[in-house]
């Protein structure tokens, strides 16, 4: 039995249903997701966000690389529409038009990753994910910090953070022990410094934001603590998020659903003898495709 102070469960399977496809949609009606990141050594997380997008059902996905070497070079799932990442990226972003962006796994601490994300969080009205290197950006500059909460300000509910206790430990200049200590109290503090939906990750990964008291996922296991399993997260909330523009599941709704989906595809994973030694993020994308068709 929770007690009084434990945060409720999230339970939000019915949502799939608002997914449903009327038989004559395009792809424009499941959205553009534009995802960036893959800096030079990196460019595995952006292809993992990029392929979880790719099978939660977006309509188009497009990876900006940061890493021309490797933008070249991502030919195995052809889908994935690769781009390098050029400097402009105001210009970029305003040719692509996109329905929801993701920006972070793997993206670096370059100029190059400084500007997207400047340019990014000037992007107004659409779903926003901010995951990994782009949260550190954050905890280090005051001025990136101010304009994610001018966005939230101008748009709010548009943008989720999704740190681990680590990212979280740097955006609230504490530690990863602390964070962990008392994780309630961590999101409360990065709801209120962010003022964004922010998923805190780690067994039993909470979600709350300025609007909602926090709601945590007590689905997942250890088999999830392998590198890239939170790039498919943010790509599955991106997908999501940007089929949930025409069907009215909004970001929060969003959120909630990939957190649910990522947890209990892993445990059905586990259960079927696929892990938890050796579950992989690829995997696991497989099986969140799984669990959501088998309650579409
Ligand atoms: N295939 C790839 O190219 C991959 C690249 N990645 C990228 O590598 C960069 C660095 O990210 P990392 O997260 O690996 O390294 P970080 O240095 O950001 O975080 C790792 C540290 O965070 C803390 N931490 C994380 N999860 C925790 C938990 N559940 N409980 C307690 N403490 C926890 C620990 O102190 C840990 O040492 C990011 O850009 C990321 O996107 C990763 O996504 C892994 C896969
Ligand atoms: N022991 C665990 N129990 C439940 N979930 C876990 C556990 N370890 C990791 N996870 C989940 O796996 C994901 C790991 O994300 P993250 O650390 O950002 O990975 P990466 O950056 O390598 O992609 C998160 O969704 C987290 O909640």
């Amino acid at each position: 039995m929770p007690d009084a102070t434990s945060p409720n469960n999230l339970n939000c399977f019915a949502y799939i249903k608002r997914l449903k496809r009327d038989p004559a949609e395009s792809k424009a009606d499941a959205g553009k997701v534009v995802l960036i990141g893959g800096a030079p050594g990196m460019a595995g997380a952006i292809v993992l966000a990029g392929k979880a997008c790719l099978h939660l059902g977006a309509g188009w996905t497009v990876l900006e690389m940061l890493d021309a070497a490797s933008a070249h070079l991502v030919p195995e799932q052809a889908e994935l529409m690769v781009r390098f990442a050029k400097p402009d990226a105001a210009i970029e972003l305003a040719e692509l038009k996109p329905d929801c962006i993701a920006i972070g796994p793997g993206l670096g601490n370059s100029l190059a990753a400084m500007d997207w994300l400047t340019a990014v969080l000037a992007y107004p009205a659409i779903p926003l994910i901010i995951d990994a290197d782009a949260l550190n950006l954050i905890s280090q500059n005051e001025t990136l910090l101010q304009r994610l909460r001018n966005r939230n300000q101008a748009f709010p509910l548009l943008t989720v953070l999704t740190p681990h206790p680590g990212e979280a430990a740097r955006l609230l200049n504490s530690t990863g022990t602390q964070v962990q200590d008392d994780r309630i109290a961590s999101i409360r503090a990065l709801v209120e410094l962010t003022r964004s939906i922010v998923i805190l990750k780690g067994q039993h990964t909470l979600i709350a934001s300025p609007a909602h008291t926090p709601l945590q996922c007590l689905q997942g296991n250890a088999g999830m603590a392998t590198g890239g399993m939170g790039d498919v997260l943010t790509g599955s909330i991106a997908a999501l998020a940007a089929q949930g523009i025409r069907h009215e599941l909004d970001l929060w709704e969003a959120s909630c659903l990939a957190v649910e989906l990522h947890a209990s595809a892993a445990d059905a994973l586990v259960n079927q003898g696929v892990g938890p030694i050796g579950l992989t993020p690829a995997e696991l994308i497989l099986g969140m495709r799984s669990v959501l068709n088998q309650n579409y």
